[in-house]
C-alpha cells in the first residue's frame, strides 16, 4: 500500500479540549463539591495518577514541609466528610491494613466518633508505617479482629490502598465480601481492597462498593474495567496534590461552536464513506456523521441503496478505481473507511483508495483489519477505533495497562488510538491521553461502532484536529447513548446525537 505521511494539522484550532477544556488542571472534586455528585461524568478533566505518579505527587508535598502525618489528617479529614454527609450517625465500621490505608481509616473512625458516629474498628493486625501508627494512637479506642468483628450497617474498607503487592489472603477477601454485603452502605478509601491501582485488574475478589473515595486524585483503577465496575459511584476528595505531571485525564464535555455565520456546506466539512459490501454498517456510519456536524456525506458503496437519509449523496463506486477517482475532489475534509467494508481483496484495494487519498483519515473495523499489523502503513495524524479485537490483531502484545497500551499504540501508528470498550482510552501520538468511562452498558450492540466511527468522521472534517475530533466524538456517543435510555439498538442511537450536538454548543 503507497501510503503517504503527511500532517492533518491544515486547520487545527488548537485543542481546547486540552488547553480549555480543563485536562490540563487539576480539578478534583472539594469534599463540599463532592456530596452533590450525581454521577461519573461529574470528574471532568481529573488527572488521572498511577502509584508512583502518586507517591511522586505526594513526595513533592511533603518536600514543600508538610508533614506526611498532617497529609494523611487531610485525607482521612476529606474522606470522613464525605462518608459524614453521606451516611450522618449510622453506625460504622472501619475496617484498617497496615498501611498508610490504614491509617486514613484510624483518622476517619476518629473524626467520625468526634461527629457523634458510634464507630468501630477492626484491623488485619499491626499498623506499620510511622503515619499510621500515629493515626492508631490517636484512635484510642478499642481495635477489633477483622475476622470475628460483628457486621455494620456502614462498612468503611481502609485495608489496603495504592501499596496492594498482591491479592488478599482469601479469609481476608472473603470476610470483606461479607462483611460489605451485610452493610447497607460501603465505601472503600482510595481504591477497593483488592484492585490493582494501575493495572484496573481485581488481583482478589472484590465485593462492589456503594461509593469509592479516591484521595488526591483518580488512578487508572478508578476509570479502567474491570476494578471500575468494583464501586457504583466514584468521589475524587481533593488533599491538595498536584497533578501537574499527569499524562491522562478523565474526558472533557467538549466546547462545541455553531457554524460560523456565513458557513456553507463545504465549509463546514464533506465526509466520504468509502462503503463496502456490508451495506448496514456504512449506511449507519453515513447516517451518524450527518447528524453530528458535517456540512455534508457522501457515502461511496459498490451498489446503491434505498436505506440512506435523503440527505445523505449516494456515489456508486463498483470497484477501487472509482473509488480512487471520487476522492479526488479538493472539497473533502475527511474520509472514513472499514464499516462494512468486508476483507476481500477487492476490500483491500478499497482500503488503500482510501488511504492514499491524502484527506484527513478515519479507519474503523474491517479497514483496521486489513491493515494486517502495520499500523504504521497509515498517514500520520490518521484516526483508527479498534475495539479489543482489531486493537490486538493489529498492535499485538503491548505490556501495561489500557492506558498504557493505546499510548504506545499511538506512537507507533503516528496518529490517534481511540481504543474502545466499557473504558475508552483515547490516545495521540504526542503523548495526549483521554479516559472515557462510566458510559452506558447498552452500547455493548451491534452497529454502535460504525456510529462512533461516522461521528468521528464528521468531527474531524469540522476541527481538523484528530486528537480533538476524536475526544468530541466519544464524549457525543456516549452523552447520545445516556439519552437513547435502554435497549437502543445502533439506528435509534443516531437520533439522538443532535441533542448531544446541542448541549456541548455555545
Ligand atoms: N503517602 C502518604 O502520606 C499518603 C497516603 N495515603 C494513603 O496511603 C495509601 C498508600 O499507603 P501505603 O503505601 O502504606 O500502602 P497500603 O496502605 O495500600 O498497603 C501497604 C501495606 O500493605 C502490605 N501489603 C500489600 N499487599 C498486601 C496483601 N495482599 N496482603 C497483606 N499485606 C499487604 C504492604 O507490605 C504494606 O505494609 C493510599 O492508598 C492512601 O490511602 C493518604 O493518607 C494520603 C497521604
Ligand atoms: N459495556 C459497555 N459500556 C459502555 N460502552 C460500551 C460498552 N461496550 C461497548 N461499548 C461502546 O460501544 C461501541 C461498540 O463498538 P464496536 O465494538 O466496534 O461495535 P460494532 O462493531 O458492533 O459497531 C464502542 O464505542 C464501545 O466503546
Ligand atoms: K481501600
Amino acid at each position: 500500500m503507497g501510503c503517504r505521511r503527511r500532517s492533518l494539522r491544515r486547520r487545527h484550532r488548537g485543542c481546547r479540549q486540552w488547553a480549555d477544556g480543563g485536562c490540563c488542571r487539576r480539578r478534583s472534586l472539594s469534599p463540599a463539591r463532592s456530596a452533590g455528585y450525581q454521577g461519573n461524568s461529574a470528574l471532568s478533566g481529573a488527572a488521572i495518577l498511577t502509584a508512583e505518579e502518586m507517591r511522586a505527587a505526594e513526595q513533592a508535598i511533603f518536600d514543600s514541609g508538610v508533614a506526611p502525618y498532617a497529609l494523611m489528617e487531610t485525607a482521612g479529614a476529606a474522606a470522613a466528610d464525605v462518608i459524614w454527609r453521606a451516611g450522618g450517625v449510622r453506625d460504622t465500621l472501619v475496617l484498617c491494613g497496615p498501611g498508610n490505608n490504614g491509617g486514613d481509616g484510624f483518622v476517619i473512625a476518629r473524626l467520625l466518633k468526634a461527629r457523634g458516629v458510634p464507630v468501630r474498628v477492626a484491623a488485619t493486625g499491626e499498623s506499620k508505617t510511622d503515619s499510621s501508627q500515629k493515626a492508631r494512637r490517636a484512635w484510642a479506642g478499642p481495635v477489633e479482629n477483622i475476622a470475628d468483628a460483628a457486621p455494620a450497617t456502614q462498612i468503611v474498607d481502609a485495608l489496603f490502598g495504592i501499596g496492594l503487592a498482591r491479592g488478599l489472603d482469601g479469609a481476608l477477601a472473603q470476610r470483606l465480601g461479607e462483611l460489605v454485603d451485610a452493610a447497607e452502605r460501603s465505601y472503600a478509601i482510595d481504591v477497593p481492597s483488592g484492585v490493582d491501582t494501575d493495572g484496573g485488574v481485581l488481583l482478589s475478589p472484590v465485593p462492589r462498593f456503594d461509593l469509592c473515595i479516591a484521595l488526591g486524585a483518580l488512578k487508572p483503577a478508578h476509570v479502567l474495567q474491570p476494578a471500575a465496575g468494583t464501586f457504583a459511584r466514584l468521589i475524587c476528595a481533593d488533599i491538595g496534590i498536584g497533578a501537574n505531571d499527569a499524562k491522562a485525564f478523565l474526558l472533557t464535555p467538549p466546547d462545541l461552536a455553531e457554524p460560523a455565520p456565513d458557513a456553507h456546506k463545504y465549509t463546514r466539512g464533506l465526509v466520504d464513506i468509502v462503503a463496502g459490501t456490508m451495506a448496514g454498517a456504512g449506511i449507519l456510519a453515513a447516517t451518524a456523521a450527518a447528524h453530528a456536524g458535517a456540512g455534508c456525506v457522501r457515502h461511496l458503496a459498490p451498489e446503491p441503496t434505498s436505506r440512506l437519509p435523503n440527505a445523505v449523496i449516494m456515489v456508486t463506486a463498483p470497484d477501487a478505481g472509482a473509488v480512487t477517482k471520487a476522492l479526488q475532489d479538493e472539497r473533502i475534509a475527511s474520509v472514513l473507511v472499514g464499516p462494512g467494508l468486508g476483507r476481500s481483496d477487492e476490500a483491500r484495494k478499497r482500503l488503500s483508495a482510501a488511504v492514499t487519498a491524502g484527506h484527513p483519515l478515519v479507519v474503523d473495523a474491517d479497514g483496521i483489519t486489513l491493515l494486517e499489523a502495520a499500523p504504521d502503513m497509515l498517514p500520520v495524524g490518521t484516526i483508527i477505533t479498534p475495539h479489543e479485537g482489531e486493537f490486538s490483531r493489529l498492535f499485538g502484545e503491548i505490556t501495561g495497562n489500557k492506558i498504557d497500551r493505546a499510548r504506545e499504540a499511538a506512537r507507533r501508528m503516528g496518529g490517534v488510538v481511540v481504543y474502545k470498550g466499557p473504558d475508552t482510552a483515547i490516545a495521540s501520538a504526542d503523548g495526549r491521553i483521554a479516559v472515557w468511562h462510566g458510559g452506558s452498558p447498552w452500547l455493548s450492540t451491534a452497529g454502535t461502532g460504525d456510529v462512533l466511527a461516522g461521528i468521528c468522521a464528521a468531527r474531524l472534517a469540522v476541527t481538523g484536529d484528530p486528537f480533538l475530533a476524536a475526544c468530541e466524538a466519544v464524549w457525543l456517543h456516549g452523552e447520545a447513548a445516556r439519552r437513547a435510555g435502554a435497549a437502543f439498538i445502533a439506528d435509534d442511537l443516531i437520533a439522538h446525537i443532535p441533542a448531544a450536538v446541542a448541549a456541548r454548543t455555545q
